[in-house]
């Protein structure tokens, strides 16, 4: 197999897709699916000046407000819309899913596989003046890149991100901490966390140093103790003590007391972004079969999914609005997790996603889950399937 541009998909590829019950033909629209951007609420008038800048005409994707189709090969890092931080590239499908998700000022949103971050920034757009979101990752130096967004998008006020494994983490939502920690604030003596600064004192880089060598030495994943590596100002992060940042609460108190909602955009094997397949051109399609066709690698994402399913459940409030996505279109990583899901948890509701009426996509196997696949939505690969929490 060659590396030219439009070249066929690999044999391996190919057969993957029919194990997996995938029609190969939704590659085909790989070269004319668009680019798409989302503006900052309040950014729009860059767009006039983009247009100039690349000379194309951004085109507003009815079906999403703040989204903006381009060609599929226009680079937007050279314009000053994107240098400012007025604009990033996010595929419309994915905005899709965090819209499922219908965050609103005042929430509280955990968001269990953050990086790099596009979904966490639309979120934190959506929350207004109240609420907060917490970003999770397993990967320390993609959450850095996140921290690195927010900080040009300039929107961290209300976030933090813990380096942790989401399908143990725990911390509870920033509501929570702030009524207990006007208690502990009386005692001078305990340390609280201060305004985040990237230039941390030299005691405190040293430890962080330490734990990192340490860290290293131990296989990342199972680690049991979160990292945080950002607070915003008004995250609920400052003035706490680490014993009330990490404190933990029972799964019965979590019913009353946790995120009102979460989104599980969980690890998959990409399969769907044909973005993604396109990279394996010149990463060489043999890394294709190590990191997508891999049937062991495929078992263990299917039961890392559905352990992140499980835990930002856990950590839902009873009423609150679960999203889980996967950029993969197999039905083993996507309809059945989701059975396996339901089966075991009594509580979980599907829910219909009402603003897809509108939506380029196709109902999923299961109803009310959805799939957007390239050659129908004009989009990457997305599943997308809304859960409540009832209670019993
Ligand atoms: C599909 S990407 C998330 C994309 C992200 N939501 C966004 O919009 O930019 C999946 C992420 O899951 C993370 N991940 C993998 N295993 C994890 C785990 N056990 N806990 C938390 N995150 C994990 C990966 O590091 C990766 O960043």
């Amino acid at each position: 197999m060659d590396g030219a541009p439009g070249a066929p998909l690999p044999r391996e590829f190919l057969d993957f897709l029919g194990e997996n019950g995938l029609d190969p033909s939704i590659y085909a629209a790989g070269d004319c699916v668009p680019r798409y951007v989302r503006v900052k609420p309040g950014g729009e008038s860059c767009l006039r000046e983009l247009e100039g800048e690349l000379a194309c005409e951004p085109e507003t994707v009815d079906w999403l407000p703040g989204f903006y189709s381009l060609p599929p090969r226009v680079q937007i890092a050279g314009t000053r819309a994107y240098r400012e931080g007025k604009l990033y590239g996010i595929d419309a499908a994915s905005g899709a899913a965090v819209s499922a998700l219908s965050v609103s000022e005042g929430d509280h949103v955990l968001d269990l596989c953050a990086a790099p971050g596009a979904k966490l920034c639309m979120m934190l757009d959506a929350l207004g003046d109240l609420g907060s979101v917490t970003g999770v990752d397993v990967s320390e130096h993609r959450l850095a890149a996140c921290r690195t967004m927010l900080q040009k998008y300039a929107i961290g006020d209300r976030c933090r991100l813990f380096v942790a494994d989401g399908t143990m983490f725990s911390v509870i939502p920033a509501r929570v901490h702030s009524y207990k920690s006007c208690e502990s604030m009386t005692n001078e003596e305990v340390q609280t966390f201060q305004e985040w600064t990237s230039r941390r004192p030299w005691k405190e880089r040293k430890r962080a140093a330490r734990a990192r060598q340490s860290a290293t030495s131990k296989p990342r994943l199972g680690f049991e103790n979160p990292e945080i590596i950002f607070y915003g100002k008004h995250s609920g992060v400052i003035g706490l003590t680490k014993d009330d940042l990490y404190r933990t609460v029972s799964d019965n108190e979590l019913l009353n007391c946790g995120y009102d909602k979460v989104l599980v955009d969980a690890e998959c094997t990409h399969d769907g972004s044909i973005r993604h397949i396109q990279k394996f051109e010149q990463w060489g399609w043999e890394t294709l079969q190590q990191r997508v066709l891999n049937a062991e690698r495929t078992d263990n994402l299917t039961l890392l999914q559905l352990k992140l399913l499980i835990n930002g459940f856990r950590l839902l409030k009873v009423g609150g609005t679960l999203v889980y996505s996967t950029c993969s279109l197999t039905v083993a990583q996507n309809e059945d997790v989701v059975e396996r899901f339901i089966k075991e948890n009594a509580t979980a509701v599907l829910q219909e996603i009402d603003a897809a009426a509108s939506w380029p996509c196709k109902s999923g196997r299961i109803p009310k889950t959805l799939r957007f696949d390239p050659s129908t939505s004009q989009t990457s690969g997305l599943f997308v399937a809304k859960f409540t929490k009832v209670s019993l």
